[in-house]
């Protein structure tokens, strides 16, 4: 037997097997040592440890003898024969007791099985075999495989170890086998809750933290009814297994339940849970909660050494569990629709809560308008006024009212008559108002819905009404964004877990712009309930700084787009400016967005706003330079598509002395362009040019807008959201309707261009079984084992499964391997078990209404590109940029360094590939293997 064959198994320091008689251990001793060529390094009379004497081993192999195993012949046999089913139905890294060994001569293997009759299956084919299945004689399942460490989490052939297969059926049930599996590193026990007000992409969340934790080796549970779960303990607390939480990205709410819970606020209740969590063996603890539920969580970390040792004192636990469970490992993921934890951008929910908001914002719109009516429109956040001021930014209302930024009641009054009888002067026939449930008046008196109607109907006669959205805000299923967030914070949770010392201060998981950030929870706590405590006091300043300072950012935005008033302007005449925006390429979510606020604040500003319509080639041909009237933009905020008109034309394309020439007739002093790789290719014509035309010497601004997300300097593109959210929709139904015919597997063809982007994405948050991108291309074996798995997971439902499958591919994955073609493979391969079916969503994936984020991104985007020209000095090199978030910051960056050292042209793409780690989660969280070359290196 060949010498590299080793245990497999990760940190396992020795497994026992248990025969039930000396027969059967005598022949187990065989199979190990002749045939496996184990050693024996101990013999004693009723046990035998084996090894293997090569310096790689890890892991020792124990066979001992126990009576009391009631297990007869009979049974052992009808397992052995159900062996045989094993490999085709399941894969051995879903079987905990599967004993695995590396080998690298799996033929000679098989040969010596065949000369001695033993009985063995071999994985995927016999010309090339990866894998070999056997039945040892106690009736347990041993694996060979040539993969290098492929149960491992860097396994240098497989990156993934699981596969989504039913629960072990035939070693675990039968008890044949008693598989004791010690750790020389400890396993850990993970456990999850979910706490607080529900909030859409907690079972995201959940669904990260079970199956990241099983693929770290962990066991996951989950604790049932938030904190009355830990209070109460027992079968709350429930092992979780790969299958459970199938299909928990596209549900609503916390299927795992959530509660307020009043005993865990008094110490008596958080004595219980410390016990109960002693009890399950729990050695960590996720909390996915708002701000009350971490701040439970901290309190319940920073008690924990006194509770276990009142429960020692108590004689509740024994010292050996003391000793054990001295420091809670605790981390918190943060799922909260109001958005008010302090450290973090976004709180799991929050976006999804938006949408729900801005929709029934965009039809209270419709009949507000009909009527020329007012609404008051009150939306959730007991103490913040997030939801109320990105819902009012994302759908241009007229006023907000939010706890962080209150005034004399006279004050709010006088400035929300004023503004909204300009807006009607101007010609508006609707008023919005939204409220936050938690407004205040400076003197900290709750501001409600009536007292805000009182004041619409009394002093400007408008016929007024209210509409209190209430827990519709909580419901559905979440939006990309917390699908993505909840995953990414889901496994970075379970990482943080596992790289906690006792000495590290308990993580909280978020978000920075692009980028997911741990942060000290204590410290996180701290900053929130100073926002409280300064709203109490009234230190109003203060709250607001101690806000993310994206909240102030769009608070700024949000008033001075509003309250505008544009007879008197703030910024002195010499340094008005006539800016111009224009958008160049396909049609991208918030595209109109940035046009309206771009529009909006330079009327705020003094600047006067143009628009340039259809392009550069409406420009050269037409002379399409408009001036903006308020009133004709109000509404573009909810408009999809592009209203002035958008085409892929390069200025060089057309005359680009054409341009030059209209650029000085208006004398434009700045230019916002808003577009993909065409406005990329297009700035930096303009820039060039700047040699022989004075009139491209103005700053100019690239706000990137393309689904694709391939232009360099940036991370985040306008429009990508929008298109991921109609993919998500359209990926849930076509998934709903292959569970429902139960035997069917769709591929997805989605755009992108060369940039695998949206297909990567797209198969995060859908949970697509594969997704195959430009960057990698298509190879056979990949999609031989993607196809192999997917005939494992219909073979072990058995026609019953409701699991629905998806493969995303890139329209430009393959030229070859069209997205026909693969369904034919795929049918091919199937041999009538399961069918496939394409789907491709085409220019849907450009979205429709613009989602909450592109909307306010594009605000956002555009308000700092009319900044920037309002402060750029004239040097050349630094006033053509490209304004973009990277990782956690947000920057402009010289088109001519992006376009020089960063561009990838020919492929039209930026040069780094930044989502490769976003393919691995995705793959890990479906169990796909892949393998290893197939990383997106371009
Ligand atoms: N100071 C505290 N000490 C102990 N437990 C607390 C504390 N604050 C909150 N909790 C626990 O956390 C639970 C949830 O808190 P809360 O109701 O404030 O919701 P949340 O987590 O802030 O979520 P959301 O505001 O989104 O609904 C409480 O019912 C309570 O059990
Ligand atoms: O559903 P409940 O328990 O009435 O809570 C409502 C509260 O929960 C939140 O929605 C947060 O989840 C708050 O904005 C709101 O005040
Ligand atoms: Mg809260």
């Amino acid at each position: 037997m060949a010498l590299d064959t080793v245990p497999l198994v990760n940190g396992t320091s020795y497994l026992t097997l248990y025969a039930k008689d000396r027969s059967s251990f005598d022949k187990a001793v065989g199979f190990y040592t002749h045939l496996i060529g184990l050693k024996v390094k101990e013999k004693h009379d009723s046990s035998v440890l084996l090894y293997e004497d090569v310096s790689r081993l890890t892991t020792s192999l124990k066979i001992s003898i126990d009576e009391n195993l009631s297990i007869s012949e009979e049974v052992i046999l009808k397992n052995i024969e159900h062996l045989k089913q094993v490999g085709e139905s399941q894969d051995w890294r879903s079987i905990q007791s599967t004993i695995a060994f590396e080998t690298s001569d799996i033929a000679r293997i098989i040969s010596d099985f065949k000369s001695k009759e033993i009985l063995y299956r071999v994985i995927p084919n016999e010309l090339a075999p990866l894998e070999v299945y056997a039945a040892d004689p106690l009736g347990s399942l041993v694996v060979f495989t040539t993969l290098k460490n492929a149960f491992g989490v860097n396994a240098a052939n497989y990156s993934t170890i699981l596969t989504q297969v039913s629960k072990p059926k035939i070693l675990n049930d039968s008890s044949v086998l008693k598989l004791d599996i010690i750790s020389k590193s400890q396993k850990r026990n993970i456990a999850v809750m979910t706490s607080g007000g529900d909030a859409p992409g907690m079972n995201a969340n959940v669904r990260a933290i079970v199956r990241s934790a099983i693929f770290r080796g962990c066991k996951p549970f989950a604790v049932y009814e938030g904190y009355s779960g830990l209070v109460k303990g027992g079968d709350y607390i429930k092992e979780m297994h790969w299958e459970d939480v199938r299909g928990w990205l596209v549900e609503g709410g916390t299927l795992i339940g959530t509660a307020r819970c009043k005993e865990f606020t008094q110490r008596p209740g958080r004595l219980s849970a410390c016990k109960n969590l002693i009890d399950a063996g729990i050695d960590a603890l996720i909390v996915c909660g708002g701000d009350g539920s971490l701040t439970g969580a901290d309190v319940f970390r920073s008690e924990w050494p006194s509770l276990i040792k009142e429960l020692l004192d108590n004689g509740q636990i024994t010292r050996e569990k003391y000793e054990k469970h001295q420091h809670l490992n605790i981390c918190g993921t943060v799922g909260s629709i109001d958005n008010d934890m302090c450290s973090t951008n976004a709180t799991i929910g929050a976006y999804s809560s938006l949408d729900r908001i801005c929709r029934a914002i965009d039809y209270i719109d419709a009949t507000a308008n009909s009527h020329s009516r007012a609404f008051v429109v009150e939306v959730m956040g007991r103490h913040c006024g997030w939801l109320a001021l990105m819902s009012g930014l994302a759908t241009s209302a007229d006023y907000i009212l939010i706890p962080e930024k209150p005034s004399s009641s006279k004050e709010w009054q006088d400035q929300m008559c004023e503004i909204v009888s300009k807006h009607r002067s101007r010609g508006r026939r609707k008023t919005i108002v939204v409220v936050a449930e938690g407004a205040i008046a400076n003197d900290l008196t709750p501001i409600t819905s009536k007292d805000v109607k009182d004041v619409l109907v009394n002093r400007l006669g408008l016929d007024t009404r209210i509409t209190t959205l209430g827990h519709v805000q909580r419901g559905g299923t979440a939006v990309a964004y917390d699908r993505m967030l909840a995953t990414l914070q889901g496994v970075e949770a379970v990482q943080a877990v596992l790289e906690c010392t006792p000495d590290t201060p308990s993580p909280m998981i978020g978000i920075k712009e692009n980028k997911i950030v741990r942060r000290p929870l204590a410290e996180a706590v701290k900053l929130t309930k100073s926002v409280a405590a300064a709203i109490d006091s009234r230190n109003f300043k203060k709250a607001m700084e101690l806000r993310d300072s994206a909240f102030s950012e769009h608070l700024k935005n949000f008033m001075a787009m509003n309250s505008a008033d544009h007879n008197k302007p703030n910024l002195p005449l010499e340094k008005r400016k006539k800016i111009a925006i224009i958008n160049v390429g396909a049609p991208a979510g918030g595209m109109n967005s940035a046009v309206y606020a771009m529009a909006t604040y330079c009327m705020s500003r003094g600047h006067i706003p143009y628009t340039i319509h259809n392009g550069f080639s409406g420009l050269a041909r037409h002379e399409s330079v408009r001036s903006v009237d308020w009133i004709s933009i109000e509404n573009w905020n909810s408009l999809g598509g592009s209203e002035i008109g958008t085409n892929r034309t390069l200025p060089s394309e057309v005359d680009i002395g054409l341009i030059a020439y209209y650029f000085q007739k208006y004398q434009f002093e700045g230019l916002i362009l808003v577009g993909g790789f065409e406005a990329f290719l297009s700035l930096e014509q303009l820039q060039n040019a700047r040699v022989s035309f004075p009139a491209f010497r103005i700053p100019m601004v690239l706000i990137p807008a393309t689904i694709s997300n391939n232009v360099p300097g940036t991370e985040y593109s306008l429009g990508c959201d929008t298109c991921l959210n109609s993919l998500m929709d359209y990926c849930d139904i076509v998934k709903q309707s292959a569970a429902a015919t139960r035997d069917r597997v769709f591929v997805v063809e989605v755009q992108g261009g060369n940039s695998g982007y949206i297909a990567t994405f797209a198969q995060l948050i859908s949970g697509g079984q594969a997704s195959y991108v430009p960057e990698e291309g298509i190879s056979l074996k990949q999609l031989e084992m993607d196809i192999n798995s997917l005939r494992g997971s219909f073979a072990s439902g058995e026609g019953t499964s409701k699991s629905g499958k998806l493969l995303i591919k890139s329209s430009n994955a393959s030229e070859v391997l069209t997205t026909e073609v693969i369904a034919d493979i795929i049918l091919e391969e199937a041999d009538g078990r399961f069918d496939a079916r394409t789907a491709i969503p085409g220019h849907v994936q450009q979205g429709g209404i613009p989602s909450a984020i592109d909307r306010t991104r594009g605000a956002r985007f555009a308000i700092k590109a009319v900044e920037f020209i309002e402060n750029a000095n004239y040097d050349v090199e630094h006033t053509a940029v490209v304004l973009g978030i990277e990782r956690s910051h947000l920057k402009f960056t010289p088109i001519r360094k992006l376009y020089d050292y960063e561009t990838r042209l020919k492929k039209r793409m930026r040069k780094d590939v930044f989502w490769n780690d976003i393919r691995e989660i995705a793959d890990i969280l479906v169990g796909r293997t892949k393998l290893k070359d197939q990383s997106a290196a371009m």
